[in-house]
């Protein structure tokens, strides 16, 4: 079940570097070169393969950007925040 607005809002404090845009939770972190980007994009890859829960993910030579919804919802679900809480552990904002 998609979480409410007001939950996504709470949740978000405990989770630095993240903002809603719509309903997605995004993030985006900066690198120093394109290849630690590459690398961290294949850490994520790994962990969302283990929650299948796949967020998007872009790569640029300075940045990955960070993207995760819950389609099936509609909406932003715990599934996104325990993904993101994940990535968390492998890249502190
Ligand atoms: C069938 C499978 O569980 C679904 O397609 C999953 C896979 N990974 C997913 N990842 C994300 N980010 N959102 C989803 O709705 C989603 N759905």
């Amino acid at each position: 079940m998609a979480l409410s607005a007001e939950t996504v809002e709470k949740r978000l404090k405990e989770n630095p570097g993240w903002v809603r845009s719509g309903d997605r939770l995004v993030r985006t972190v900066p690198f120093e070169n394109y290849m630690d980007g590459a690398r961290f994009i294949q850490t994520i890859a790994r962990i969302a393969e283990q929650e299948n829960h796949h967020p998007d993910l872009m790569l640029t030579v300075d940045r990955v950007i960070v993207s995760t919804t819950t389609h099936d919802a509609g909406g932003i679900t715990e599934k996104d925040f325990r993904l993101i809480a994940r990535i968390a552990e492998v890249h502190e904002a």
